[in-house]
């Protein structure tokens, strides 16, 4: 009998030569690398252990992921070891890079037909595999499918995935809140029922708009506005008359995924035999068309990175040059919040002011109906919210639109004489490029806090977007936790996605019930609490869109 003999990757950090860096996320950075002992290019993602300390059931959980998987289209992890205070993941190295670089350096209005189809059919083989196999990925978007230099596929970043399989501790993971806002399904959000292969099936739908059109809808708008805009409005989806390039078949998969009802999502193994997909191709086609001519990766990357920096630098310039009382306004608020406050104000600043809609009479008539019938209740009321707009609803025309700021900003209004179930957490946003990135912290007892008065915290405006926000806080004299505060582990952070663990939000804190998040929807633990903690973020919310009215 022949034996392959199988190539082992060496343990030890002396055996590779890192070159040029060739990506980065939020938690790591990612080099290009020959293995010596091998010959062979690699890539090699960097995490530092010490700015990980708050996750490192998320890394692990990745690299078991990693090596654990056996499949064409998912990225595999050759091998993984520590080497000081870094964590090494060696995997094959992907030239092409993403398809965000990929559309971000030369494809910016996104990719045709053909080559849409041919990338998420084999995006949707990953996800076979993966769901066949208990796993759910939670992250599926176009920065995590990479392409090799001949146009093979592979779906990478397990750093959030869970395992249907899993039970007690580990089963809670399916219970919380993670991925990132824009690719993010509405029960996902919600965390009313928890979630399952499905949350997959949305973030797919949402990668494929992505793909469409360069960028994911609501991707320029802050993390808490793609939340309520995703929970609020009708799904998004390709637009009859806009996206006129794109065929029937197209527009009938996207609106297929992009149901809000998980039930009525299509699984992924369903979802293959779409007729969408006879138009996929072998991936050589991908090599020939999007990545022939394409500068190196490491070019690439370093030029993206140049271009960010100046935006950066420009939005910094125009910021200055703005309004002094209101950059102080939007100092004090963001500060309060743990904001990371240069990137906020890129995102904000990103905002053209053509997509702040105005304010009209009608539009006001219909915030008040909003006030008073939408939000009646509190978790059932965002779930009919949510339901009003759902699957039957038309697509909206504005792919990015926010049909009325106005309307949000009523319904926040009410969301503190009536605590809004479905959002049970105190938010410590941390915002970052494309409004996609954020930390979130959970306080299990408002009470071991560092009190805060929110009349202190965010000044007495009593005109304003957000002074309804603020007279409710007012009434409720709730206290605001110091960000500062990370007791009994209840603090859950995560640089990129939302992490907050709803069993945590037990008096008793975690605990190893295996039947789902300790908080339901008829027994809230503690209303007064969460009404005090929303109103904060929804405040900030409110301050980022009076914000972005005086940038433009
Ligand atoms: N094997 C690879 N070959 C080439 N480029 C890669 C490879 N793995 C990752 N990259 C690049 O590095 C970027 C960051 O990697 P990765 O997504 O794994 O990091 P992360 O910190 O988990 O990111 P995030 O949390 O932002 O998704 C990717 O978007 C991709 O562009």
């Amino acid at each position: 009998m022949e034996h392959v003999l199988e190539k082992r990757f060496p343990l030890n950090a002396e055996d590779y030569k890192l070159y040029e860096e060739v990506g980065e996320g939020v938690s790591a950075s990612v080099y290009r690398a020959l293995c010596v002992p091998l010959n062979e290019i690699v890539a090699i993602k960097v995490l530092d252990l010490e700015k990980c300390n708050n996750d490192l059931d998320g890394i692990r959980r990745e690299v078991q992921t990693m090596s654990l998987i056996d499949h064409p289209n998912v990225l595999q992890a050759h091998c993984s070891f520590t080497t000081g205070h870094n964590l090494w993941v060696v995997m094959p190295y992907m030239a092409g890079g993403s398809c965000l670089h990929i559309m971000k350096s030369a494809y910016p209005e996104g990719f045709e037909e053909p080559v849409i189809a041919t990338l998420l059919h084999e995006v949707l083989k990953a996800l076979v595999y993966l769901h066949a196999h208990g796993h759910i990925h939670r992250d599926v978007k176009a920065g995590n499918i990479l392409l090799d230099s001949n146009g093979a596929v592979k779906l990478a970043d397990f750093g959030v995935s869970a395992c249907m399989f899993d039970t007690g501790d580990r089963q809670r993971s399916r219970n919380t809140f993670v991925g990132t806002p824009c690719w993010m399904a509405p029960e996902v959000m919600q965390q009313l029922h928890g979630y399952d292969f499905k949350a997959d099936i949305w973030s797919f739908g949402i990668t494929a708009l992505e793909l469409a059109h360069g960028h994911a809808p609501f991707s320029k708008y802050p993390p808490m506005k793609v939340l309520l805009m995703t929970l609020q409005n009708a799904p998004p989806g390709l637009d009859y008359e806009r996206d006129k390039r794109f065929s029937k078949a197209f527009k009938e998969l996207v609106a297929t995924c992009l149901v809000k009802d998980p039930k009525k999502r299509p699984s992924s193994e369903k979802l293959l035999k779409h007729h969408f997909f006879r138009h996929a191709r072998a991936s050589k086609y991908l090599a020939r068309t999007i990545l022939d001519g394409l500068a190196p990766l490491g070019d690439r990357f370093r030029s993206l990175k140049a271009k960010e920096a100046d935006l950066l630098v420009q939005n910094k310039a125009l910021y200055e040059d703005k309004d002094q009382l209101s950059q102080k306004e939007y100092i004090r608020g963001i500060s309060a919040w743990n904001f990371n406050l240069e990137d906020l104000k890129s995102q904000a600043a990103l905002i053209q002011d053509d997509d702040i809609p105005n304010v009209d009479e009608p539009q006001k008539d219909k915030k008040e109906k909003v006030r008073s019938d939408d939000f009646r209740d509190s978790a059932e009321t965002l779930s009919s919210v949510t339901a009003n707009h759902s699957d039957d609803a038309p697509t909206q025309n504005k792919e990015d639109g926010f049909n009325n700021l106005q309307d949000l900003e009523g319904s926040l209004a009410s969301f503190p004489s009536k605590p809004l179930q479905a959002l049970k957490y105190v938010y410590l946003l941390r915002g970052n490029t494309a409004g996609c990135m954020l930390e979130i912290g959970l306080f299990d007892d408002v009470n071991n806090n560092s009190p805060r008065d929110l009349d202190h915290d965010y000044g007495n405006e009593s005109s304003g977007p957000s002074s309804s926000l603020q007279q409710n806080a007012n009434n409720q004299q709730k206290k605001f936790p110091s960000v500062d505060d990370t007791s009994d582990g209840a603090f859950v952070q995560r640089r990129g996605r939302f992490k907050v663990t709803s069993a945590d939000l037990s008096p008793m804190g975690p605990s190893n019930n295996a039947s789902g998040p300790v908080v339901s929807p008829t027994s809230p633990p503690n209303q007064n609490f969460v009404a005090g903690a929303i109103l904060p973020s929804l405040q900030c919310i409110l301050q980022q869109n009076g914000l972005q009215r005086v940038l433009f």
